[in-house]
């Protein structure tokens, strides 16, 4: 199992603080990313205090496992399941999260649907920041990792319309064929949709129907992670003015 992702601690000599972690679970093309995406567009705005917000996106994809060749084989003839808990690098995912929560930079691997493995010479760098997201059909399944999140969203969209993205996305974009698409999907992705995903709805905090057109709810979501950005701010000004010396002479 290759431990793809680097985390190190000291940027310029210091740990970073810890971000405001989300996780976002849902069915797959229910509109994750996409949400994710309307979310840090709306926080990456010039916030209040004109400090730029940074937020970054991370997929649950980027840790699926090491295929073995026989398994390769299974993925290429759309005879593996992609959806199961067993696909991922739960390990990983955890040690990277975990570094992530502590303000490490870390570099993620980029998830190859085509080759289905993770390109080894392709990372993306995760740098300290205000927000991260964490999104992934999954993200809920594992206790270790779903008790790492500040703030649980699932994004709650109809099969049929998840469907009916799956099919075009999978045909243009990952170089499959209609047959293996509704045969992976009849035969993989909705009975374990059924049977890991759809039951961890019960953690989340927030339920969001209709994904990423659901502009309500993703307003009231970007508010409350203002609000805590903002909350945290001013506990770190009166901290670190409580912490300088008195200057004052006596
Ligand atoms: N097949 N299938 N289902 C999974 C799952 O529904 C979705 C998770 O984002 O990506 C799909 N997936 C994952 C790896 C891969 O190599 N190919 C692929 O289509």
């Amino acid at each position: 199992m290759s431990d793809m992702t680097k985390c190190n601690g000291k940027i310029n000599g210091i740990e970073g603080k810890t971000p405001f972690l989300i996780g976002v679970a849902g069915g797959t093309a229910s509109g994750k990313s996409t949400v994710c995406k309307r979310i840090m567009e709306k926080l990456g705005q010039v916030d209040m205090d004109n400090a730029q917000r940074q937020v970054v996106c991370i997929s649950q994809d980027s840790f699926y496992r090491d295929l073995s060749k026989e398994e390769i084989v299974k993925a290429e003839k759309g005879q593996f399941n992609f959806d199961h808990p067993d696909a991922f690098n739960e390990k990983l995912m955890e040690t990277t999260l975990r570094d992530i929560l502590e303000g490490r930079k870390c570099e993620i691997p980029v998830y190859d649907y085509k080759n289905h493995k993770i390109r080894k010479d392709d990372m993306v760098t995760i740098y300290p920041a205000d927000v991260v997201l964490f999104e992934g059909i999954l993200v809920f399944y594992f206790p270790e990792i779903r008790n790492l999140f500040h703030m649980k969203l699932f994004v709650d969209t109809d099969s049929d319309t998840r469907l009916a993205r799956r099919v075009p996305r999978d045909i243009n974009e990952r170089g499959r064929d209609l047959d293996q698409v509704l045969h992976q999907y009849m035969n993989f992705v909705k009975p374990a949709f059924e049977e890991f995903c759809s039951p961890t709805k019960k953690f989340a905090d927030v339920i969001i129907p209709r994904g990423a057109d659901n502009l309500v709810a993703i307003d009231l979501i970007v508010q409350h992670i203002r609000e805590f950005l903002a909350n945290r701010q001013r506990t770190e000004k009166s901290t670190s003015t409580k912490a300088e010396p008195n200057t004052s002479s006596p």
